[in-house]
């Protein structure tokens, strides 16, 4: 695939699910067939917490240890949750009341905005549906560059207010990206001159991000469905605000038999979740892992979520940095853009990583 627009990535591996766009949920009593998953669900044991030292860390990004606790966080849990991170609480809530402004319209007024099978932008099933057994109990609104044009047709009255919220937002999401690149990169030993890519002051200029945002509405049956399956995401690094009135986010603890399962990620007041994804899993040279998560929905709450998918400018080559490499440390992955990863995800969803692999990561 050529490299190009970002919202090209899926011009050539359109979706076509047997039910093109969300129920209107709200009038839903029962778990309809299509929603009622099967297997894959309870392959793995699911934890509200285990022990203290068994928590997704979280971490004060004031902390003057900040660089090693993220370091330690990015190699063993692939996820931190970040406090003190700088961006202006009225932005995350007034963000937060425009997502669920957008999902309370009425059915037909979301469809205004539907994402064609083959785009990128706009409302529908998350992508990852197509990948899926069932449905998912959930419905999402993407948006890459200005949500205007989708904003206009949802809201044609008042959407300039709700663009300038998404806009504002944004760019406070690319400035602590841009922040945390760093922390972890500096984790690693590399410094700016060691990445081409991050434009000639070093704080990334030119990269990408897309806002996803995400409504799993409360639900009568929420132990026979899901409402985002086990997936990782295809960023560098993905910044997640998730509504504070339930839990919902977890995610997958490796290790020993019995320890081995889905853990939740509470909502812990005014962090964000930071995870690390596949695009930064390669860059590092599989130092840092990128992580499995999905998210459970409840019976009686609506909880939403704002996840910023962050990655290099469109048409840069990335590659595993060469200060990571070394004769017992091949390159494991092959230089890529973001484009041709996004569409080599779009084939291969879970699959993707491994099929790119030069060779088996070292022991
Ligand atoms: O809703 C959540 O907490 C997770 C969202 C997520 O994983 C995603 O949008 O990729
Ligand atoms: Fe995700």
């Amino acid at each position: 695939m050529s490299s190009g627009k970002l919202s090209d990535a899926f011009k050539s591996h359109p979706i076509f699910l047997h039910k093109q766009q969300p129920d209107d949920f709200s009038s839903l009593q029962e778990l309809p067939k299509s929603y009622a998953w099967t297997s894959q669900l309870n392959e793995y044991p699911s934890f509200e917490s285990l022990s203290c030292s068994e928590s997704v860390p979280v971490i004060d990004l004031t902390d003057p240890n900040v660089v090693e606790l993220v370091g330690h966080a990015c190699k063993t849990w692939g996820m931190f949750q970040a406090t003190n991170h700088g961006v202006p609480q009225k932005l995350v809530d007034d963000m937060e009341s425009t997502v669920r402004s957008l999902f309370s319209l009425p059915p037909q007024q979301k469809l205004k905005a539907a994402r064609l099978p083959d785009g990128f932008s706009g409302y529908g099933f998350h992508r990852i549906s197509a990948f899926c057994e069932k449905l998912m109990w959930s419905e999402s609104f993407t948006t890459v560059g200005s949500p205007l044009e989708h904003f206009r047709q949802l809201w044609p009255q008042d959407y300039t207010k709700f663009c300038c919220i998404a806009e504002e937002y944004e760019r406070e999401m690319i400035r602590l990206a841009a922040k945390l690149m760093w922390l972890m990169l500096g984790s690693l030993g590399i410094s700016k001159e060691d990445i081409k890519w991050a434009g000639p002051r070093g704080e990334f200029e030119d990269a990408s991000a897309v806002l996803q945002f995400n409504s799993y509405p409360a639900c009568p049956d929420p132990d026979r469905t899901i409402g985002l399956a086990q997936h990782t995401d295809s960023s560098l690094i993905s910044i997640v605000h998730q509504s504070s009135n339930a839990s919902g986010l977890q995610v997958f603890r490796q290790g020993e038999e019995e320890g081995r399962g889905w853990l939740m990620v509470p909502p812990v007041p005014g962090a964000f979740v930071i995870n690390v994804g596949d695009f930064m899993h390669m860059l590092s040279n599989g130092l840092y892992q990128n992580v499995f998560h999905r998210a459970v929905v409840n019976r009686s709450q609506h909880r939403v979520s704002v996840a910023c998918l962050y990655g290099p400018p469109e048409n840069a080559q990335v590659s595993p940095l060469s200060k990571l490499l070394g004769p017992s440390c091949p390159p494991l992955y092959p230089p890529l853009t973001w484009n041709e990863y996004l569409g080599t995800k779009a084939k291969l969803h879970n699959k993707a990583l491994e099929s790119l692999r030069l060779c088996a990561p070292p022991n």
